[in-house]
């Protein structure tokens, strides 16, 4: 039987009649020619529908043998899933031959079941939620250039770096940033993948990180700093889970500069509910992100992101108190005031929709206050790691600042370049982002060295590994924070790849806000505290358990801060 008649009112009526294999075999034929009709549409997108589709179709083909066979309901429904298991086995078999042998990236080496599915990707995630660890192996098993997907390449080559994230990249953001959904009028700025859509919100995104905005901020994270000071002054002597503080620290300054809003964090010394909810949640990202599309399906499930809801609802109300209390007359004070400020007046680089508003409040909290509260944590790690390091540093901020903290300001911080030195290693090392990016190669392909990467490929350059390998860095797993300072010469660091806020068009606009937060709190921790593992605290859960939440999530780290004593 044709595949195309099994669909036909007499292929149906036929096919209730016949016997079991012929059924088996169209059903099959048809899961083959439909695979070679979907092959080059990026179906991620619609899979959604396709399940929707295939249940209806299951259920309509059931009714139909019912009502036009002599089958009982039981015999319909059985002939049903037969048709069903077939059109499946075709569709899949005939995937997997394709992927295995004719796929345009069939020549390149990686794991046997990564070219099949990114189900592969997704378990090895699952292991210990550490997917760039496994990057990192599969990088040392097969070479610069791995499979890692049926359509995605790990490239570890520092010659990757400019062409796929670079200025003037002509890769895109890929089908990783469809997992929350595909509507571009409803996403983030983060999620939207059309390069002209992204360039417009980005006009609206930039004011708030301006030169002038972020002096207005300054004084803002200052106070923040001092009451994160007098916390530690206050619990002198004991352990504190710098994990946590950090990131009490981070998400008031995202209250505070993000929303012109107190977000209390710092005061209760307790996770904010909301945040609680998010963080809880991670594990199962870090892991379902290796299939966006399964991810994506799951958030159009009503209810399956309930897991979420608090946050979403709480944003939501950041978002809607802002609206209210907003004055559209004054400058912008903060970096949701600049998004109100493009939708009211409905500029071009508005966010397209109340959602897209909505969800760009999240991201403004969440890429806001995650990773420089990792980055953050990460330097004091570093250094109750190595006292002589941060002994060096106190001595360079008491000669910029001999009269301590009272005579402290953001331009004698700035000349102590050995903070910046400390705050890049750490971010080569340690970098928020484990993993990076994923982009998607333009039609034409792309050439990194001698190797042609055709064209719609998912491609990335796993970031710590780059950023910490031998061939580009000398030393490249130690830490040596002069290798960005008096060193760089020597260390050959101008020549190494470093991008821990990304490049080009989808860099991340909070670099200098991240960077004066930790300027501020770094130097002010230098000239107050001396700082130690607490009793009993290693610091080895830090290293080794942290977790691959395409951002980062920390083990606590307890450290103990004692009053320096000045002489
Ligand atoms: C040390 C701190 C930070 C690090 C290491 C960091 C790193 C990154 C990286 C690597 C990206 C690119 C992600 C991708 O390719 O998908 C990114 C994007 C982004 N970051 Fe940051 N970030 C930091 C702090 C901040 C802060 C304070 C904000 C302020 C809200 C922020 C807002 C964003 C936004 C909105 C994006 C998306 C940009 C776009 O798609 O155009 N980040 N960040």
């Amino acid at each position: 039987m044709a595949a195309s008649s099994a669909l036909s009112l007499e292929g149906l009526q036929g096919a209730a009649h016949a016997n079991a294999l012929p059924t088996a075999l169209a059903a099959a034929s048809f899961g083959v020619v439909f695979h070679q009709f979907i092959r080059n549409i990026e179906f991620d997108a619609l899979m959604y529908h396709f399940m929707a589709l295939s249940i209806a179709a299951f259920v309509g083909i059931a009714y139909t043998y019912f009502s036009l066979g002599e089958l009982s309901p039981i015999g319909a429904l059985g002939k049903a899933s037969l048709a069903a298991a077939s059109f499946n086995a075709g569709l899949i078999v005939s995937i997997g031959i394709y992927r295995l042998f004719f796929h345009r990236l069939r020549r390149f080496p990686g794991p046997f079941w990564a070219k099949l599915s990114r189900f592969y990707n997704a378990r090895l995630a699952a292991k210990n939620v550490q997917y760039f660890k496994e990057v990192e192996k599969m990088h040392e098993k097969y070479g610069d250039f791995v499979r890692t997907g049926p359509r995605e390449l790990l490239i570890a080559r520092k010659s990757a770096v400019p062409i796929i994230y670079g200025p003037n990249s002509e890769c895109r953001k890929s089908t990783w940033y469809g997992q929350t959904g595909n509507d571009p009028k409803k996403c983030s700025i983060h999620m939207t993948r059309d390069f002209n859509d992204h360039r417009l919100r980005r006009r609206a995104w930039d004011k708030g990180f301006s030169i002038k905005a972020l002096s207005t901020y300054e004084p803002r994270i200052k106070a923040k700093a001092d009451l994160f000071m007098s916390q530690l002054s206050q619990r002198s002597g004991q352990p504190m889970d710098m994990s946590a503080w950090s990131m009490f620290f981070s998400f008031d300054v995202m209250g505070e500069v993000g929303f012109g809003k107190d977000f209390n964090n710092l005061t209760s010394g307790v996770e904010h509910p909301a945040i609680a909810a998010v963080h809880e949640h991670m594990t199962m990202l870090g892991v379902l992100s290796n299939v966006p599309w399964l991810l994506n399906l799951l958030g159009s499930i009503p209810g399956a992101a309930a897991g979420y809801s608090g946050f979403f609802n709480w944003c939501g109300s950041q978002i809607k108190d802002k609206q209210k209390s907003w004055d559209p007359e004054k400058y912008p004070q903060d970096i949701v005031s600049w998004l109100l400020k493009a939708f009211n007046e409905k500029d071009v680089s508005s966010s397209p929709s109340e959602e897209a508003l909505h969800d760009d409040s999240r991201v403004v909290i969440i890429a806001g206050s995650e990773t420089t509260a990792t980055s953050l944590a990460t330097i004091l790690w570093y250094f109750a790691k190595y006292p002589a390091t941060f002994k060096k540093l106190q001595g360079l901020v008491d000669k910029a600042m001999p009269g301590g903290v009272a005579e402290w300001s953001y331009d004698k911080v700035k000349s102590v370049t050995f903070i910046d030195d400390i705050i890049n290693e750490s971010l080569r090392l340690k970098p928020a982002l484990l993993t990076g990016g994923y982009r998607v190669t333009p039609a034409k392909g792309i050439k990194i060295d001698e190797v042609y990467i055709p064209g719609d490929t998912n491609v990335f350059v796993p970031m710590q590994v780059i950023q910490t390998h031998p061939r580009y860095y000398k030393q490249g797993k130690e830490f040596i924070p002069e290798r960005f300072g008096e060193r760089r010469e020597e260390m050959g660091t101008d020549e190494a790849p470093f991008l821990p806020f990304s490049l080009g068009a989808y860099s991340c606009p909070g670099k200098n806000l991240a960077l004066l937060s930790l300027r501020i709190t770094v130097s002010h921790i230098a000239l107050l505290y001396d700082v130690g593992f607490a009793p009993g605290e290693t610091g080895k859960a830090f290293d080794e358990d942290v977790l691959d939440t395409f951002t980062t999530t920390l083990a606590p780290l307890q450290l103990v801060f004692t009053p320096r004593e000045r002489k």
